[in-house]
């Protein structure tokens, strides 16, 4: 069912403004378990909503295994989905009447992890990039050839790369080819699933700054999925927190990083090493996510909140409470009206 608390009363009023939408969307995997074969489904994503506006980069953080990937692939088509739907650019992606994959192609796009396996070292950059080009029936060969010099000029590489292959290139120069070629479509959406994590320190900033020059350059919404927690909160207009299959809280990156309202959004914020506060003592997160094959009742974080009660641990979990404009989260004690922020 789809959590109509989600989409806040301001954000249903600009409705035209929303590039994305996802309604209830669940992804299942079914899996056989035991000697009989008895089948079973592991709950990747169970139940998430969430709106995304053009320009807007939304960061998506959890722990592994939270289900932030397969969210991802639904976006893209590349999973099928249980539950739910998933509007993009005034198109389904969901049901019936869902665009071809070829046209889903042209609104949205992936920057993966690993810029290594990425590219097809067999190609040149050129016949990479100029790739969906192709399969799309865009422009003239020399219009492509000047798409592709263009691309590269965005990405701060000369267009004489285009004639080079893959393996001549560093892990940062990789990544730059990688969003080159998420972008030669100009779709509006490009989901970033951890950017930075595969590539050396030094040059993350880089990547993250080019990320953030082209969404304003061309106007693009990204969703970053990351474990990165200070590269999600230097790019992010909004955060989404994720807890087994479920979102426990969103709001704007000020709310989450300043004043965080569902105790694992609280525990994730003050694991974060702050060399002003080398005395601060962080939450302790015991133990690791339950299995998303046999979640916990109640809410599914209450087997590791140190705040939980009797509540926490029975039925379908919280509903979403609204803290302030666009920032609520899914928290008994935040229902109930007690503090403990
Ligand atoms: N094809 C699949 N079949 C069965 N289970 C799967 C499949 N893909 C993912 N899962 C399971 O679904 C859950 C969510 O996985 P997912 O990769 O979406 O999480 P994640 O938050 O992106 O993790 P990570 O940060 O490690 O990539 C995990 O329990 C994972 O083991």
């Amino acid at each position: 069912m789809s959590d109509p608390a989600m989409i806040p009363p301001e954000t249903a009023a600009l409705a035209s403004d929303v590039l994305l939408s996802v309604e209830g969307l669940k992804v299942h995997y079914p899996v056989w378990q035991g000697w009989r074969g008895k089948s079973m489904a592991v709950k990747a994503v169970d139940g998430v909503d969430l709106t995304l506006r053009p320009g807007e980069c939304l960061g998506l953080v959890g722990e592994s295994g939270c289900g932030k990937s397969s969210i991802a692939q639904a976006l893209l088509g590349l999973v099928p989905i249980t539950a739910g739907r998933i509007r993009l650019d005034g198109h389904e992606i969901t049901g019936p009447a869902k665009v071809p994959p070829l046209q889903l192609a042209r609104s949205a796009q992936m920057v993966f992890q690993d810029p290594m396996s990425s590219l097809n070292p067999r190609q040149t950059i050129g016949e990479i990039l100029s790739g969906p080009l192709r399969l799309h029936g865009m422009g003239s060969r020399s219009e492509r050839e000047s798409r592709v010099a263009e691309m590269l000029g965005m990405v701060g590489m000369a267009p004489a790369v285009a004639s080079r292959y893959p393996h001549e290139f560093s892990g940062g120069q990789r990544q730059r080819l990688c969003i080159a070629r998420a972008l030669i479509l100009r779709p509006k959406l490009v989901i970033c699933d951890e950017p930075v994590s595969a590539l050396d320190v030094s040059i993350r900033a880089q990547i993250i700054n080019l990320l953030l020059e082209l969404k304003v350059r061309l106007g693009i919404a990204l969703l970053l999925i990351s474990h990165d927690l200070g590269v999600v909160e230097h790019m992010s207009d909004r955060i989404a927190v994720m807890y087994l299959g479920r979102i426990v809280e969103t709001g704007g990156w000020r709310q989450i990083f300043t004043a965080p309202s569902h105790p694992y959004t609280q525990a994730l914020i003050s694991a974060i090493p702050d060399p002003m506060h080398r005395d601060r003592v962080p939450a302790r997160l015991g133990g690791e996510i339950p299995s998303a094959l046999a979640p916990p009742p109640g809410c599914a974080f209450n087997p590791r909140c140190p705040l939980a009660f009797d509540r926490c641990r029975a039925g379908e979990g919280p509903a979403f409470t609204h803290i302030g404009p666009d920032h609520q989260a899914r928290c008994h004690l935040l229902q109930a009206g007690t503090s403990h922020v």
